[in-house]
């Protein structure tokens, strides 16, 4: 049995630059990981399918041949060799379309455990190609490393590692969808991301998705306020298309008593205490 973490990615600046004539848009984002997310298992010789188990597996039909997982093994068995289909178990532990990027995180996962059950190099450029064929956030997942993305995504230059921040994650449990956002973001370029130390950089820049997510989903508002009325806040801000935020820490019992004033607030909320993780661990 091969058990591979996926992590949740935040997105810790997001500058939306352009609108493009495929439907994409040009982005330079500040990638980072958790050490906490889904955790998929992946038996090669069992038999073939996919179990959905976990705090959000209501979210996903198993049957569906479109979940990630099941896409990231079909392209793996047609683009770098022909395997026999495996037994799935994947655990589903993140909000389905909360800009924390779960299915991107699953099918990158997919990736590195066919890679490890079938003897291919996990930096195998096929995995990449496959990868950014199946969403712009999954090679940025399977790197699993804090990186610069530019183009829609993909385009990827690691960076320095971050410090080990302590990280809450909050969602009001309201789905968003990233086509969505992307459409009502206003056009406007509000410029580049500055260079320079990665923390100072996410901390001077912006999610330009906020704007158009908090207009489809107004409790983003709410869980962004408070947040930043939290003790020891570094940066609060949306991840992703959201609407799940996040607030980065210095200490832990700064995390611990945001955790809390959030749960006594709003305890139908998804929250998460976790850090910022330099790479994916087996937990
Ligand atoms: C918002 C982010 O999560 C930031 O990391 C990503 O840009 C979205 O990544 P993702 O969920 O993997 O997105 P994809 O599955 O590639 O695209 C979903 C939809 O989002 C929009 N989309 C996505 C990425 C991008 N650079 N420009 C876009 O306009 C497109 O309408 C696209 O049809
Ligand atoms: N394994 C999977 N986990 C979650 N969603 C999946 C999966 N497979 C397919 N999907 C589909 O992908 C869509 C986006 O889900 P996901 O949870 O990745 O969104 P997200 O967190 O907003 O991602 P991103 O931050 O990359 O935009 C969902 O609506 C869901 O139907």
């Amino acid at each position: 049995m091969i058990v591979e973490p996926a992590p949740a990615k935040i997105n810790l600046a997001l500058h939306v630059r352009a609108r493009r004539a495929d439907g994409y848009h040009t982005l330079e984002t500040l990638f980072a990981f958790v050490a906490d997310g889904d955790v998929l298992h992946l038996d090669p010789s069992g038999a073939p399918g996919l179990r959905i188990t976990g705090p959000f597996a209501a979210g996903l039909s198993p049957d569906d041949p479109g979940n990630l997982v099941l896409c990231a093994e079909a392209a793996f068995r047609s683009q770098v060799a022909p395997v026999a289909p495996g037994a799935w178990l994947l655990d589903k532990r993140l909000p389905v379309a909360s800009g924390i990027g779960g299915g991107s995180a699953d099918a990158a996962a997919a990736l590195r455990a066919l890679a490890r059950a079938h003897g291919v190099a996990r930096d195998d450029p096929r995995l990449f190609a496959i990868a950014a064929a199946l969403g712009s956030d999954v090679p940025a997942c399977l790197l699993g490393r804090p990186a610069l993305g530019r183009g829609r995504g993909e385009r990827l230059d690691l960076l320095p590692p971050l410090p080990p921040l302590a990280v809450l994650l909050v969602n009001p449990l309201v789905p968003v969808s990233t086509a969505a956002v992307f459409a009502r973001w206003d056009g406007v370029d509000r410029g580049a991301l500055a260079h320079g130390a990665p923390l100072a950089v996410a901390i001077g820049g912006r999610n330009d998705l906020e704007p158009p997510a908090r207009a489809l989903a107004p409790a983003i508002d709410d869980v962004l306020a408070l947040l930043a009325a939290q003790q020891g806040v570094l940066l609060a801000r949306m991840s992703g298309s959201g609407a799940t935020c996040f607030a980065l820490f210095d200490h832990a019992d700064d995390r611990a008593s945001a955790a809390r004033a959030v749960v006594a607030s709003q305890p139908g909320w998804w929250c998460l205490e976790t850090t910022l993780a330099a790479q994916p661990h087996v937990p």
